[in-house]
């Protein structure tokens, strides 16, 4: 989905000979009627070309003429009227999802639009009486597709007129009839490739069900209704079963006599007919997300907050009752529709209260299904908590994949966070590498600080924890965190980690973001082609067979049908090097100037410099001074660490290897690959005001 902007220009309509979009709505006709000539034709040949529709909504204001002819159109549009008893055309073939009816009434406002038209390509879709008789009856010539003395407030252009298929609103979508038909909008105009079918699955959870305060409790007369609403609900939901939850701490802990109290226990004879499922942070494998989908990181089926029709909480049952009652009405006129009618997979999550006491949740939900009965074609069905979260993650599998949060930064996830666990434990900033631009020097470097310290180390991947990059992530918060230590001082202690392959990951932005929206991204950048030359030099080192077998050209000039080790290799000499492609990855999930790019060849050559631009980027305390507490080593050729005794402690043998330069070919071979890629990473250095690394500056000397 695109949203374009108020301007009235049009974003580009094709790519690469193909049409971007399947459906444009036009939240204000207005902008559709007046947009200028050229881009009204060139809308229109798109839309007859890729057989694309239009959707538009017109919105009378106090100044809106009371009679409006749309421009290019045979169509007249009358404003700012009160409408009585919409009525669903029951000949319209756009219907789909809903059932033809009449919402008897006044209809809410006195705004509506309505639409005339003398062409046979409109039809109305909904029609309403005028409150004063004006309309298409009094001197409008009404078209086929309209009654005589009705009002159209939904029409429907068939494309008979100029090629273009159209469903037109005389009002917004406040009201809960003209969502249903937006629905069926959306599905006909794009010939059912944006359709939700007509099946939808309930669920209704009813939690903490021994909990309420005394008199509040379901009373054994209670649990009997609540059985025949199950009944009842079973004629048009197949096997429909409230869920019955519950903590376990309560269960078995009071009286069963109803005598004022209250159950605190289920009678027998009842708990066959009741599904009971335990309370997902304890025990259940599958949960309905009663608060914290992020949070949890047991192996349950979390779903998202999303898959949630509508909740309450268990704490003041008049509050509730308030709640509800306001629910009620809300539902009757507008949730029903925007949640139960559009979403696939619908779970309420309810509390006792809304059946122990004046039973408004059964109420609620007899009166949904009886709506959804009388307005839509929807088959409802029920499953089972686990089988029904394998069926959601079957119609979502992109929703699979959790995405963690920090939890104390929702005051509802921090109340129920455990009181032995901190979210201190997290790290304030990220070397994200890539691979072999100097991460591990710049590691040694900052651990040298006297405030900055970093994570334990993995068994695995040593100094790396490698969380947002692999399926680590899956193991959860709990696991990440383990790897920090509690800082001591909380605003003074720089806690980071550093993980060299987070910088061309697909997936790490979005997560780390996610999760630690304040860190701050350090990457080091040095000449793409001497990284690729490195990480062949690196492979060839751990004895690759791929690297052994192949010279350095043949890896990065490899063809497509090559074998899959070779190809494999030449994706993780070439990839990570193109810098622009996964810059532009992290700064849409970063701002700006949370992230600093470093260039890898200053580090290596003037690394005190480098270090007091990153203690400044950092804002660390105490300054440290690196130009005393580095030095350089000419037995290793870098810049190494000072010891007491003027003794140095240098990176080990892998970093800073001995090994013979590039040959000539591949060097142009490199130059001539990257070239567009180190123009895009010029731009954007440009875009952010930062200085362009000289070996930049030699490579797009070479453009010229
Ligand atoms: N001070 C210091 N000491 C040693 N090495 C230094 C230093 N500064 C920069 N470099 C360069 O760092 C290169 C290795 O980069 P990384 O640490 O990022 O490699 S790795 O991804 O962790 O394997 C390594 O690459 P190679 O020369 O190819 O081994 C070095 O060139």
């Amino acid at each position: 989905m695109e949203i374009a902007s108020g301007k009235g220009d049009l974003p580009p309509l094709t790519e690469k000979g193909r049409g971007r979009y399947s459906l444009i709505i036009y939240e204000n006709l207005l902008k559709y009627a007046h947009a200028d000539t050229w881009n009204r034709q060139l809308l229109h040949q798109y839309c007859t070309e890729y057989r694309v529709g239009i959707i538009g909504f017109y919105r009378s204001t106090e100044n809106s003429p009371p009679l409006l002819k749309l421009r290019g159109l045979p169509l007249v549009l009358r404003t700012n009227q009160a409408l009585w008893d919409c009525c669903v055309v029951s000949s319209s073939p756009l219907l789909h999802l809903t059932k033809p009816g009449t919402d008897r009434g006044a209809l809410p406002g006195e705004d509506w639009t309505s639409f005339s038209s003398n062409h046979s390509t409109y039809q109305a879709v909904l029609h309403a009486r005028a409150k004063d008789g004006a309309g298409a009856g009094s001197g409008d010539n009404p078209g086929p597709g309209f009654s005589l003395g009705l009002q159209a407030t939904v029409v429907q252009d068939m494309g008979l007129y100029d090629g273009v298929r159209r469903v037109l609103f005389g009002q917004g979508l406040g009201y809960w009839l003209h969502r249903l038909i937006l629905v069926d909008a959306i599905s006909y105009l794009t010939n059912r490739k944006l359709t939700l079918g007509l099946d939808r699955h309930i669920l209704v959870d009813i939690d903490d069900i021994f909990v309420g305060k005394e008199g509040t409790r379901m009373n054994t007369k209670d649990v009997k209704v609540l059985l025949d609403t199950q009944r009842q609900l079973r004629s048009q939901i197949s096997n429909f079963t409230f869920n019955l939850g519950f903590s376990g701490k309560f269960y078995h802990t009071g009286a069963q006599h109803p005598s004022g109290h209250g159950l605190r226990r289920c009678p027998s004879p009842l708990r066959a007919s009741i599904r009971f499922t335990c309370s997902c942070t304890r025990l259940g494998d599958v949960c309905g997300t009663s608060r914290s989908p992020a949070l949890k990181s047991t192996p349950t089926l979390n779903l998202p907050a999303t898959a949630r029709a509508s909740s309450t909480t268990t704490s003041c049952s008049t509050r509730f009752c308030f709640e509800l009652r306001n629910r009620i009405r809300f539902f009757r006129w507008q949730l029903r529709c925007s949640s139960t009618c559009t979403s696939k997979i619908s779970i309420f999550m309810t509390h006792l209260s809304n059946y122990g006491n004046d039973r408004l949740g059964l109420y609620t939900f007899v009166h949904l299904a009886s709506f959804l009965r009388s307005w839509t074609n929807l088959k409802l069905h029920t499953l089972p908590p686990l089988q029904l979260a394998h069926k959601y993650f079957q119609l979502f599998p992109e929703q699979r994949n959790p995405l963690w949060q920090n939890p104390c930064d929702d005051k509802r996830h921090k109340d129920i966070w455990s009181k032995e666990k901190t979210c201190d434990r997290l790290p304030k900033f990220m070397v994200i590498g890539p691979q072999k631009t100097g991460t591990t020097a710049l590691y040694l470097f900052l651990l040298m600080h006297p405030s900055i310290s970093s994570n334990f180390p993995s068994p695995k991947t040593y100094e790396e924890v490698q969380f947002f990059n692999t399926n680590n992530y899956h193991k959860g918060i709990d696991w990440y965190m383990e790897f920090f230590p509690v800082p001591s001082n909380v605003t003074t202690d720089f806690l980071f980690e550093k993980s060299a392959n987070y910088f061309p990951s697909e997936e790490s932005p979005r997560r780390a973001a996610a999760l630690l929206p304040k860190a701050k991204i350090i990457t080091l950048l040095i000449n793409p082609s001497d990284r690729a030359y490195s990480w062949y030099q690196h492979q060839r080192a751990h004895e690759d067979h791929a690297a052994l077998q192949f010279t350095f050209y043949d890896v990065i000039s490899a063809r497509p049908g090559a074998p899959a080790d070779l190809r494999s290799l030449q994706s993780r000499c070439l990839i990570p090097g193109l810098y622009s492609t996964h810059l532009e990855r992290w700064l849409t999930y970063y701002p700006a100037n949370q992230v600093m790019i470093i260039d890898g060849h200053q580090l290596r050559t003037d690394p005190a410099t480098v270090m007091d631009e990153v203690q400044k980027f950092l804002g660390v305390t105490p300054h440290f001074n690196y130009s005393q507490a580095l030095t350089f080593d000419p037995q290793k050729g870098f810049w190494c660490q000072l010891l007491e005794g003027g003794k140095t402690k240098c990176l080990g043998k892998s970093k800073g290897r001995k090994y013979p330069p590039m040959e000539p070919e591949a060097h142009a071979y490199l130059s001539r690959y990257y070239r567009e890629h180190n123009v895009e990473l010029s731009k954007l250095l440009h875009r952010l005001g930062q200085p362009l690394p000289s070996w930049l500056r030699e490579e797009l000397q070479k453009v010229r």
